[in-house]
């Protein structure tokens, strides 16, 4: 498995020094909120359960399992959701947590679906950005770090259901997925 990455972006030492600066920041930005987070599935699993670990206060978490990629490294550009909240966000203060944003479609779908549902305040905290991604306009509030375009994975990140499993984030080489 590892011998299909190219590059190794962040290490498992880097990525936990940056989840501790976001949760901490999370948790001074939203003192008596008691927000709820919402964890993208699937790639958000191991960010989300590192994070809210960073977090020394009172928080929910909930989860929406929504797709685009499937097996490819290019969206869809159909987002479908696949599992919705078990939690009502009417009036909530929501944290989007997501492992990503490239083409920003996911999050643009979700932040639409979130204030039509009358979310209180909706924000985004993703680990990665990928600018050059972008198709839609969406800002997160909250950001890791900024990647290359180039495809990621690892710490969460797959391609066709593999390497989430990586303990570090890297770029895949690209005769794995170029045939
Ligand atoms: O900004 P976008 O272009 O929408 O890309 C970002 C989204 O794509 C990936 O999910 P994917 O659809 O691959 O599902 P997965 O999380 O189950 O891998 C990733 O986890 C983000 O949710
Ligand atoms: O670079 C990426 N890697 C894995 N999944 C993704 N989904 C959007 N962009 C990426
Ligand atoms: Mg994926």
């Amino acid at each position: 498995m590892q011998n299909d990455v190219l590059e190794v972006l962040y290490s498992k030492q880097t990525i936990a020094a940056k989840v501790q600066e976001l949760g901490t920041q999370i948790k001074q930005d939203y003192a008596g909120k008691n927000p709820l987070m919402i964890g993208v599935l699937k790639g958000a699993i191991i960010f989300m359960t590192d994070l809210i670990r960073e977090i020394d206060d009172f928080v929910e978490v909930d989860f929406m399992d929504v797709s685009s990629y499937g097996d490819a490294t290019v969206s869809s550009g159909e987002v479908k959701i696949l599992k919705d909240l078990d939690t009502s966000v009417a009036g909530r203060d929501i944290i989007i947590v997501e492992d990503i944003v490239d083409s920003g479609r996911t999050l643009d779908y979700l932040i639409k679906l979130f204030e039509t549902r009358a979310a209180n305040s909706v924000a985004i905290c993703a680990l990665m950005d990928k600018p050059e991604g972008r198709i839609k306009n969406v800002r997160a509030d909250y950001v890791g770090f900024s990647v290359p375009d180039a495809f990621v994975v690892g710490y969460g990140l797959d391609y066709a259901e593999r390497y989430r499993n990586l303990p570090y984030i890297g770029i895949l080489k690209p005769e794995i997925y170029e045939n």
